[in-house]
């Protein structure tokens, strides 16, 4: 069953360090049977398990014991079991292997849900996957949540920490996933145990240094003595010095998707702007930017000049948004704003290679990952031009330092350009256009002879 939240729980009353998410005034001191109410008593996070052994997860994982905590990492999919358990990374991701490496002795990793009871929290990273409607599904959260709350109960465990790091539905924590382990654990959440909604800001290909050095620890808590226990492993974990921001579970569900909706609302300024300066001959896009970014209220990043965001995150967040505010019966304008100037500037990369080939030409598309350092094709521009144009009757070759139709199965379509250096001197193509702003595509943007488009300042 997929328990996705249909109703935002109303998040009416002010929270305070004293209450827990969803407070509504001062409990009683029993239980309904006589027993008394305890607050969970965590106080220090030494041991930690992870469920969930992916992109992000793994990262956790292998962060977390490089920097001295015991941990047991889970997941369904025993390769990724098997490769923490070799030391191995099971993702490609820049400093994993050396992070798996430096915290060898503390990591181990199993398909056994259980085995995460004998530590004191518990991190959830398994996918939260965008439905139709915008929002995102709770499925596999539930799925991996379950089986431990099971343990512990069964263990008789008390003040196990439950922490969800995936992103979810604001309203999701309260209205599905804590009511889960409440009827799992049979006890009230932030008095007979804690949970904590703390999703990480990393970007893929920055993963180990996003997390070691955030701006940022959001933390959503339950109740006061989780959300410390928490900000507490933060402090011996990171090796800067970064705000921890604590708040109520709904205030943290909101903030997460709110920051990557402000920085897709960034972008999409730029793109729009980069519009209406291509309509003025002399205008320069690069420049106008350039000059903008030195504004302290603006500031330069996020603010280059390129193509359309994408990515597994930044367009599913902005539309979240999106989602949450019609679910309490208003709109977010400038959400969707950013999301129609995301699709126009898809859309305006294939009319301007139409505009400079024909169908029939064979057009390279240079970088067809979201962004360098990566894998990832999802909602990539050089991806959507790719297909666009296969579409329109071209022939399409594509290249990429990372992508292949191995990792990324949505490449097999396409003819492959497998060795750049020739390709570099002979592109014969009659027209290169780069899509993702790798930095080799330079020298092939600076030889003449060649008909190259780059949208991006490279
Ligand atoms: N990748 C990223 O850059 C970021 C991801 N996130 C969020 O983190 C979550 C996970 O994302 P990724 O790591 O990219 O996903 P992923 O798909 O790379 O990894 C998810 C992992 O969870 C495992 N899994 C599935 N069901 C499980 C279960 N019942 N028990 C244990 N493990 C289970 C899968 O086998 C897989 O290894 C998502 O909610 C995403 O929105 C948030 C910030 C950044
Ligand atoms: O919520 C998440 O999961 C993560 O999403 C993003 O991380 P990510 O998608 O990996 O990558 P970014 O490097 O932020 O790039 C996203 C997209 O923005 C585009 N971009 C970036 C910068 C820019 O100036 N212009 C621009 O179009 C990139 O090309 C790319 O398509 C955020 O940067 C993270 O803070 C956040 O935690």
């Amino acid at each position: 069953m997929d328990a996705h939240v249909r109703t935002v729980p109303g998040s009416a009353g002010k929270w305070s360090p004293a209450q827990g998410a969803g407070d509504t005034g001062p409990r009683p001191e029993q239980h309904d049977d006589g027993t008394p109410r305890r607050a969970p008593h965590i106080t220090s996070i030494k041991t930690t398990s992870v469920c969930g052994l992916g992109k992000l997860g793994s990262c956790i994982a292998a962060t977390l014991a490089a920097r001295g905590f015991e941990v047991v990492g889970v997941d369904i999919d025993p390769q990724k079991v098997g490769k923490i358990n070799e030391g191995l990374a099971p993702v490609d991701e820049p400093l994993l292997a050396e992070a798996i490496q430096t915290g060898r002795s503390r990591l181990r990793a199993t398909i056994d849900a259980r085995e995460a009871v004998a530590t004191d929290a518990t991190f959830f990273i398994p996918p939260s996957p965008s439905l139709p409607d915008g929002s995102f599904s709770n499925e596999f959260l539930l799925k991996a949540m379950q089986p431990v709350a099971r343990a512990v109960k069964e263990a008789g465990k008390k003040n196990h920490l439950f922490v969800c790091s995936s992103t979810t539905t604001p309203g999701a924590m309260d209205a599905v996933l804590i009511p889960m382990l409440e009827r799992e654990l049979g006890g009230v959440c932030g008095e007979d145990f804690g949970v904590c909604y703390n999703p990480e800001f990393i970007a893929l290909g920055d993963v180990i240094n996003g997390l070691l050095d955030p701006d940022l620890v959001l933390i959503g808590e339950s109740d006061p003595e989780s959300g410390a226990a928490l900000e507490e492993l933060y402090r011996k974990f990171n090796r800067n010095s970064p705000r921890i921001a604590r708040m109520s579970i709904i205030s943290a569900e909101l903030t997460k998707i709110s920051l990557n909706s402000y920085i897709t609302m960034k972008i999409s300024f730029t793109n729009q702007l980069r519009m209406i300066a291509a309509r003025h001959k002399l205008a320069d896009i690069h420049a106008i930017l350039d000059a903008l970014g030195n504004d302290s209220r603006i500031g330069k990043k996020y603010l280059r000049a390129g193509l359309s965001y994408g990515g597994p995150c930044f367009p599913r967040d902005n539309r979240l948004l999106a989602y949450t505010a019609r679910q309490v019966g208003l709109e977010a304008p400038l959400a969707e704003a950013s999301d129609r100037v995301n699709e126009r500037t898809k859309q305006e990369l294939v009319e301007t290679v139409d505009e400079m080939a024909q169908p029939g030409d064979t057009v390279a598309v240079l970088g067809v990952t979201y962004k360098p350092n990566t894998y990832i094709t999802e909602e990539a521009a050089g991806l959507f031009l790719a297909q666009q144009l296969k579409r329109r009757g071209y022939r399409v070759l594509v290249h990429d330092f990372a992508a292949t139709p191995v990792n990324s199965p949505s490449l097999h379509e396409f003819e492959q350009i497998s060795d750049w250096e020739e390709f570099k001197t002979n592109p014969g193509v009659a027209l290169a256009v780069i899509c993702c702003p790798w930095p080799q595509y330079r020298e092939l943007a600076a030889t003449t002879g060649t008909r190259v488009f780059t949208p991006w300042h490279l």
